[in-house]
């Protein structure tokens, strides 16, 4: 089952222009949503929020189209943008007594469990929360209500290696059930590596590809040597070139390279790089 779908979405925004998006994210699996700054990435998120409305195309979370399904559908939603959008005189004490009242599925054992098993603190105002504690309650709260979907915005952006080796357990453990899916906006591309199942890769509005990370790893290699080496490189293999000082660097398709020939994985960095700047 698809649990959150984008279907050929266009939304013009003054110069900036998403065109044709489509792509959906199937229960049991986290999608790592990439592309570079501005390409589009929040703009899509805000779409499937109902934030903004699509120019053409629709947009469905559940089976149900986020435009005529707002009220039920964001009960389904846990959002996690880079803010932390509670107020800041605020304790996680408070909030668990505010957000009980306010989300009819909010698990106070939940809450409190994944609270102290994450470290953070009951009874400190938030504005005297470190960043990383603010990031981990965000997710916190988002899981405490139950959602059957999680869309985040940059999650880990600005944190330390260790909280974000913790958020990326949050998450993991948000998926324990199967009928969830989330959908994560990142620049961290290793913590993509990580935890996602498959990589959405927008640039300049345009989808450049939805595939399964594992397929994409596998499907391509990195080839590095010397211009007269090159020649052992069928030119329909090659998808972007870098050169060097002492020769070239290529990206290629595995299927139409020799399996002799040595080729590394490219990392998640790699293929974005050959992809948006190494065209042929
Ligand atoms: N309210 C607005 N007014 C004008 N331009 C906007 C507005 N909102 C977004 N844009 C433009 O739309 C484009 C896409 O922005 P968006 O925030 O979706 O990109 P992003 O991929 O999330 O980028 P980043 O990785 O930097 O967060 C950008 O060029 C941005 O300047």
């Amino acid at each position: 089952m698809n649990v959150i779908e984008v279907n050929n979405v266009w939304k013009r925004i003054k110069k900036f222009q998403l065109t044709n998006i489509s792509f959906h994210v199937e229960a049991g699996t986290i999608a790592g949503f990439i592309g570079q700054n501005g390409s589009g990435k929040s703009t899509t998120l805000k779409l499937l929020l109902n934030l903004l409305k699509p120019d053409e195309g629709e947009l469905f979370i559940l089976g149900k189209n986020v435009a005529d399904n707002e009220v039920d559908i964001k009960a389904q939603i846990g959002v996690v943008f880079d803010e932390l959008h509670i107020p800041q005189h605020l304790t996680a004490k408070d909030i668990n007594s505010l957000y009980r009242e306010l989300y009819p599925k909010w698990n106070t054992d939940t809450f409190y469990g994944l609270l102290e098993r994450f470290d953070v603190p009951k009874y400190d105002a938030i504005k005297k929360m470190s960043k990383g504690m603010k990031a981990k309650l965000g997710i916190i709260v988002a899981l405490s209500y139950d959602p059957k979907v999680l869309l985040l915005d940059e999650p880990t952006s600005g944190l330390d290696p260790i909280v974000r080796d913790e958020v990326l357990e949050l998450l993991q453990t948000f998926m324990e059930q199967e009928d969830r899916a989330i959908l994560i906006s990142s620049h961290i591309t290793s913590d993509l590596e990580k935890i996602a199942d498959s990589i959405v890769f927008i640039h300049e509005g345009k989808m450049l590809f939805h595939e399964n990370k594992d397929e994409l790893q596998y499907g391509y290699g990195i080839w590095k040597g010397t211009h007269e080496e090159a020649k052992v490189i069928p030119k329909h293999a090659i998808i972007g070139k870098r050169d060097y000082v002492f020769g070239v660097e290529y990206l290629v398709q595995r299927e139409f390279v020799s399996p002799v020939i040595e080729l590394t994985k490219p990392t998640i960095d790699e293929l974005m790089l050959f992809f948006v700047r190494g065209r042929k």
